[in-house]
């Protein structure tokens, strides 16, 4: 006689068949595409008279503010730098990260999502980051990409991002952020048990082997 209660198994547990998949999300401007780069060589060869700022110099994440410091009137160039045709699609990749998300997607029990967050202005940006992930990453890898505004919504395990402040409508996100080092926020001094990566030759396999076990500690 059944007792009323829904036997659930949570989709996403340890199980006697199993340990649980392990969830990343792996941001794209700044983690797997050189955001910055691309920023300054564009912005210097259309604004070749214009004040610029060298990425050892660049201090927070918004580019368009740091330029708009630096001489009034700068935003608006920033932004055309990023809004123009081809600038998402033109990126080039950071040092280490297409083999890195293509050997973390192999990984037995792991799931590795890109989660990006477009420009508003959206003639070019969507289009070119699917663009991006298949001239880089490969076909097979469209059926991953996380496009997004608000990545708190999105759950999973971890997410390695460059942003230092993720914030959006849920308070409480189910991912640990693992700060992905970048021009913006090499200087900040994380307070444990935050998380970073220094670059992709970093020890990304413990940190995602590390959630692993605690995931599957706390599970069972
Ligand atoms: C620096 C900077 C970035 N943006 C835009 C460009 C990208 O669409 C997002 C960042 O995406 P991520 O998923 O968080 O990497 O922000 C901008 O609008 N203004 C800026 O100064
Ligand atoms: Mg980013």
């Amino acid at each position: 006689m059944s007792s009323g209660l829904r036997h659930c198994t949570p989709r996403n547990s340890a199980t006697a068949s199993g340990p649980r998949r392990l969830r990343v999300l792996v941001d794209m401007d700044g983690v797997l595409a050189d955001f910055e780069g691309g920023f300054l060589k564009k912005y210097r060869s259309r604004y070749p008279s214009e004040p610029y700022i060298e990425l050892e110099d660049r201090r927070g994440f918004w580019v368009s503010e740091q330029y708009e410091n630096l001489k009034p009137g700068l935003r608006e160039k920033a932004i055309s730098i990023w809004e123009a045709k081809n600038f998402f699609l033109d990126l080039d990749p950071i040092e280490g990260a297409v083999e890195a998300v293509k050997e973390m997607s192999k990984l037995t029990n792991t799931d590795v999502f890109i989660c990006t967050s477009p420009i508003k202005r959206y003639q070019y940006c969507p289009y070119e980051k699917y663009a991006w992930v298949d001239k880089h990453l490969g076909h097979e890898f469209l059926e991953q990409i996380v496009l997004t505004r608000d990545k708190t919504v999105v759950s999973a395990d971890l997410l390695i991002d460059d942003r230092p402040d993720i914030n959006g409508a849920e308070p409480n996100p189910t991912w640990e952020h693992i700060l992905f080092t970048a021009c913006h926020n090499k200087h900040l001094l994380l307070t444990p048990p935050s998380r970073c990566l220094l670059s992709w030759k970093d020890d990304w396999k413990g940190i995602l082997d590390s959630k692993r076990s605690q995931l599957n500690s706390t599970h069972q």
